[in-house]
């Protein structure tokens, strides 16, 4: 892994026809450290990450991992989007899309090889769905998809992780489970980047945040970022949760 580099947003800026969704983002996404993007609807939070895997174009700005484009050097990230982009009514069972994670090494066309058939089964069992690896992908619940796209995601061995939204709608239990994955790749030293969708008791699982409101309103470690005046630059009105909690 390359554990000098991590991801720098530099001035990023993306414009939708009519709507700014960005403007000059500048921040930094540490290796070892699991980092969430939080803001309200419409902050910018998806299209930040869209930006960086260059799915989107900015207008202005790059997103550059150690000396080059992070676009350019995309073998190295996994990307989960968010659950409702994903066609689920796709004839695959929960193994062949597993294994689509093996493409990017193997090639189009080609035989998995047996390392990542091992990768696949291991990838399955760790996020605790081995039972289900026959069923089609359109007969699983809302948490058992988000975990076949996390075990996925873990079969391509990339060093970056990007994650839309992987806990919206799921119950407690997938919650801790995709949480402690997502701790041991930052604790291995992945870098780990999470679109988060509200501000409850899961936030206290990131070690740093990135708070949007169409532009950085602060990023850094947890402590730092949910301070009452960020919260209320980001949210504006009352905001429960940190009523009590925030400095
Ligand atoms: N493809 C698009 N074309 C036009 N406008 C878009 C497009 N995608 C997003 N937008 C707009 O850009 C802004 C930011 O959207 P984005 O989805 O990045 O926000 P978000 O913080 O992820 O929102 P949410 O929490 O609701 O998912 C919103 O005003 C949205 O309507």
């Amino acid at each position: 892994m390359n554990s000098a580099s991590s991801l720098a947003v530099d001035h990023l800026g993306v414009q939708y026809r009519m709507v700014k969704a960005l403007t000059n983002v500048t921040c930094s996404v540490n290796s070892g450290r699991l980092t969430g993007i939080i803001g309200p609807n419409g902050a910018g939070k998806s299209t930040l990450l869209k930006a960086m895997l260059g799915l989107v174009l900015p207008t202005s700005g790059q997103v550059m991992w150690g000396d080059k484009p992070l676009k350019q050097q995309l073998d190295r990230v996994a990307y989960i989007p968010q659950r409702s982009q994903i066609d689920w009514t796709y004839p695959a069972t929960v193994w062949d899309v597993v294994l689509m994670g093996r493409i990017r090494k193997t090639g189009w066309l080609k035989r998995y090889s047996t390392v990542s058939r091992r990768l696949a089964a291991d990838a399955l069992e760790r996020v605790g769905i081995a039972n289900l690896k026959h069923r089609p992908i359109g007969q699983l619940s809302g948490g058992q998809q988000q975990r076949v796209f996390l075990a996925k995601a873990l079969t391509e061995e990339a060093e970056i992780f990007c994650l839309d939204e992987p806990l919206a709608g799921i119950d407690k239990k997938t919650e801790a489970i995709v949480f402690n994955i997502l701790h041991e790749l930052a604790h291995t030293g992945h870098t780990v980047l999470v679109v988060h969708h509200d501000l409850g008791q899961a936030i206290t699982n990131f070690d740093d945040l990135i708070l949007l409101n169409r532009e950085l309103i602060a990023s850094g470690s947890r402590e730092d970022v949910l301070t009452k005046n960020n919260i209320q630059r980001a949210f504006g009105g009352h905001v429960p949760f940190f009523e009590s909690n925030a400095a």
